[in-house]
């Protein structure tokens, strides 16, 4: 057994009592008592902030725009501690005083929904990219990472796990809520939307368009090279074993997905059905 599974039998009572509510979103507890804090944060023109839903793909996105920004090669990347660069606004560490210090530019991360991040940002103070991830993958990853918490570890089932994530009631909410919402801004000058598939897919136009985001100037061999470096990055990880069963069950419970975000918005229920149903039927 795990040792995380050892030390923290929680029941789904306990689960349950660690998250709060603010205003109606369900948060982790160590958001409690700074969300105030939070959207009077101090923004500064030169910062660029990262914003996903959990496990959208954060860690990879952080090191490909750290190596568009700084003209940064994969085995400095390696060699650095890239998180204590670049802290979670909301996580207990680093902490907003020492974020508030830390010397520009900075790169910051966060999972909080648009309307809680700092106001400033909705006044396009400074730069922000958002990721998404189809929900699909993304109910699985997160469905591992609740299991392997120390603290607060996932007994239920991944079909629970599901009905949470289709009900809203995870750490940081609602992911319908929190993508559809960064769709909406897609179009203020200081956002810029993507979508973690298209890393796999087309990498070399997504580090074009985070060149251009970040205001990079580099002529066609400097793209290829920064390109050729994030296709490293995207080729050291990815764990394609998750999970194979749940993949399933996920079939079943997206179609409500599909009613919920409506006909217009991203592509993800529908691509994330027939991929399942081809899986199904094959
Ligand atoms: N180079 C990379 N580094 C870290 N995570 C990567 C990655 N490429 C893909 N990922 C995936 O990003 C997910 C984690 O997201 P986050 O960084 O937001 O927590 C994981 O998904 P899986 O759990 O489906 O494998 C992980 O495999
Ligand atoms: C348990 C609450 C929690 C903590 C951290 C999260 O983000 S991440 O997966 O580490 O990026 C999400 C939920």
């Amino acid at each position: 057994m795990a040792e995380s599974e050892a030390e923290t039998p929680s029941t789904p009572g306990e689960f349950e009592s660690k998250y709060f509510e603010f205003h109606g979103v369900r948060l982790p507890p160590f958001c409690r008592g700074k969300m105030e804090e939070i959207a009077n944060f101090p923004v500064r023109p030169s910062d660029v902030w990262i914003v996903t839903y959990p496990k959208s793909g954060t860690s990879l996105l952080q090191e490909v725009v750290y190596v568009v920004s700084q003209g940064a090669d994969p085995d400095e990347i390696g060699l650095m501690n890239i998180d204590e660069q670049l802290p979670v606004l909301e996580y207990p560490q680093p902490g907003l005083d020492i974020i508030k210090e830390l010397t520009s530019p900075r790169l910051i991360k966060s999972h909080l929904p648009y309307r809680f991040l700092p106001s400033d940002l909705h006044n396009g103070d400074s730069k922000v990219i958002y990721m998404a991830r189809n929900p699909k993958d993304l109910v699985v990853s997160y469905y591992q990472f609740h299991r392997s918490l120390r603290t607060m570890s996932y007994r239920g089932t991944f079909q629970e796990f599901c009905r949470r994530f289709m009900n809203d009631k995870l750490g940081y909410g609602s992911w319908f809520e929190h993508v559809q919402e960064f769709w909406e801004h897609r179009m203020d000058s200081n956002v810029l939307f993507l979508k973690y598939e298209d890393m796999h897919r087309d990498l070399v136009t997504m580090v074009e368009q985070l060149a251009r985001f970040l205001g990079v100037s580099c002529d066609k061999a400097q793209l290829e090279a920064l390109s050729e470096h994030c296709h490293q990055l995207v080729d050291q990880c990815c764990n394609a074993e998750a999970l194979p069963v749940g993949r399933v069950v996920i079939f079943a419970y997206l179609h409500g997905v599909e009613r919920q975000l409506g006909t217009e918005v991203l592509k993800y229920p529908s691509e994330a059905i027939s991929a399942e149903g081809e899986t199904l039927n094959g």
